[in-house]
């Protein structure tokens, strides 16, 4: 699957001066676009009332385009305006609209509601009368359709600049940008839908879409699937949870190497490994692709010397829960010099305690915590972000919630090694991994426990081939 570029309001506006640098004029892009939305409310409510509020940019222009088609395909329809047009493709699209246009103070509820007040140049809260009027009008209507962002939403971080309703669908323009998959915004748009309007989006920044993966070769043997080796501690079943989904997500060899046995099915072999230098034999074998420490791992110096003896075996790895919380009592840039870059998993708490000093919004501290660490990150959570050292990165399409409960990072964890063993891309082994994570909780369902997303793994790998 060819993934989604995501474009921040700056990019956007760069490929729309690329698009009318080639002849198209931002009059026929707007047309596009309102055509698009229109298509989409005409969808969701047919000839239904309709009510379309517009503010002063070029995202009011859009909803001056859907009105006037609506109401040519047998719609009422109500267009209310905060204010006059204030760009010229704005004021001609007014223009075009036949009918009266209302303050928005004398908007009425109607059973659709298209809410093209603000897109990408939305730079400060909604007056809060203006907030409390879209919120009441949009959770009065059956229907409701936000052109490109909903209404109060920053563009490139998905904060909430002011009160924001629930809507039914949100058609991003041209692109999806940064807040149509970042939470808290991403919660707000319901359905999301890409409209084209004819621009390039190119971006480094891409959604994170289903992988897809090929069978074994005819001349493939365990250890061309990969070999996976996970470092056990003090808890077993956290280490156990990840070399299970190691195995389950097609690694051909997964050893789990811990001071006791750990769970697990009978193909997972267990290596006794109650010293550091046990641990160590068992890395040098050559025949190791990735080795996982984290889960499960400890936090005493039993589980130092364990970590240390990963960090010198020379294999791609993939680190995580207390291997994370460890490494920020070093520092998070002594893995810069690693012989691979690799992976790293934090939740929200264990990303502060390894960048805790990292400002920005969602990508560009996961941007900059690559860099720092020069390691791939999953910056987990609703909306995870990967990014990578070299600039690539990418955010998932949010994830399930019931995915909130113990022993989920492991499995992920597990996966990503999986992956990094079959690819040696730690950044497309990190985006497949949280793809396959959600697509499993997706299939395992509500109240799913973390051994239920193991189960669904096969079916989850199986829809990528
Ligand atoms: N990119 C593309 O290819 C295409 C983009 N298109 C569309 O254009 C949209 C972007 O248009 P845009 O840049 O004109 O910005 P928009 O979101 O309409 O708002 C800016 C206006 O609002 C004002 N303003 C801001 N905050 C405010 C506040 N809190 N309260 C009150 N006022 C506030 C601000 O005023 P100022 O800050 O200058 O005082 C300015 O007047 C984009 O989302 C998409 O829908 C399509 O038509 C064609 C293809
Ligand atoms: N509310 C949520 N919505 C979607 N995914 C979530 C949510 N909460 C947690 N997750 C996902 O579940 C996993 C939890 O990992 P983590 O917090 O490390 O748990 P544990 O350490 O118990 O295994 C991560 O992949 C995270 O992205
Ligand atoms: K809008």
């Amino acid at each position: 699957m060819i993934p989604r570029a995501i474009l921040t309001a700056a990019e956007m506006k760069a490929a729309e001066d690329a698009t009318m640098a080639s002849g198209v004029s931002v009059d026929q892009l707007m047309e596009r676009a309102g055509r698009a939305a229109a298509d989409i409310a005409w969808r969701m409510a047919g000839k239904a009332h309709v009510l379309v509020l517009c503010g002063p940019g070029n995202n009011g222009g859009d909803g001056y385009v859907v009105a006037r088609l609506l109401a040519e395909r047998g719609c009422e329809v109500q267009v209310a305006a905060l204010a006059d047009p204030a760009t010229d493709a704005a004021r001609n699209a007014r223009a075009q609209w036949p009918g009266p246009v209302d303050a928005i103070g004398d908007a009425r509820p109607a059973p659709m509601v298209v809410d093209a007040l603000f897109g990408t140049g939305l730079a400060r809260p909604l007056g809060a009368d203006l907030s409390a009027a879209l919120c009441d009008l949009v959770r009065k209507a059956r229907h409701s359709l936000a052109v490109d962002l909903p209404s109060g939403i920053e563009t490139d971080s998905g904060a909430l600049l002011s009160p924001v309703p629930f809507f039914d669908a949100t058609i991003a323009l041209g692109s999806l940008k940064p807040a149509h998959l970042l939470q808290p915004a991403a919660g707000f748009m319901g359905m999301t839908l890409v409209g084209e309007i004819g621009i390039a989006a190119e971006s480094a920044l891409l959604e994170i879409g289903r992988p897809t993966l090929v069978p074994p070769l005819p001349s493939a043997h365990k250890y061309s699937r990969g070999y996976v080796l996970v470092a056990g501690g003090a808890m077993a079943g956290a280490a156990s949870l990840a070399a299970d989904a190691a195995i389950r997500a097609g690694a051909g060899y997964v050893a789990l190497a811990g001071p006791e046995h750990g769970e697990g099915p009978l193909a997972l072999v267990q290596r006794l490994a109650v010293d550091p230098r046990t641990l160590a034999d068992l890395l040098a074998d050559e025949r190791v692709d990735v080795a996982v420490a984290g889960p499960g791992l400890g936090l005493n110096d039993k589980a130092e010397a364990r970590l240390e003896s990963v960090l010198a075996a020379g294999k791609r790895l993939v680190l995580d829960a207390d291997a994370l919380t460890l490494i920020a009592k070093r520092g998070a840039e002594t893995l810069a010099g690693l012989d691979a870059p690799p992976i790293l998993t934090p939740h929200e708490g264990e990303f502060a305690r390894l960048f805790g000093d990292i400002s920005g919004n969602k990508v560009e501290r996961a941007r900059e915590a690559a860099r720092r660490s020069g390691s791939v990150i999953i910056y987990k959570g609703n909306d995870s972000v990967v990014a990578s050292p070299d600039g690539r990165a990418a955010i998932a399409p949010p994830a399930p919630s019931w995915l909130a409960t113990a022993g989920t990072g492991d499995v992920l964890t597990g996966i990503a090694a999986a992956r990094y063993a079959a690819t040696g891309d730690p950044f497309e082994a990190a985006c497949e991994a949280v793809w396959l994570h959600g697509a499993a909780a997706r299939m395992a369902g509500p109240f799913l426990i973390a051994d239920d997303l193991i189960e669904a793994l096969p079916r989850a790998l199986a829809a990528c081939l």
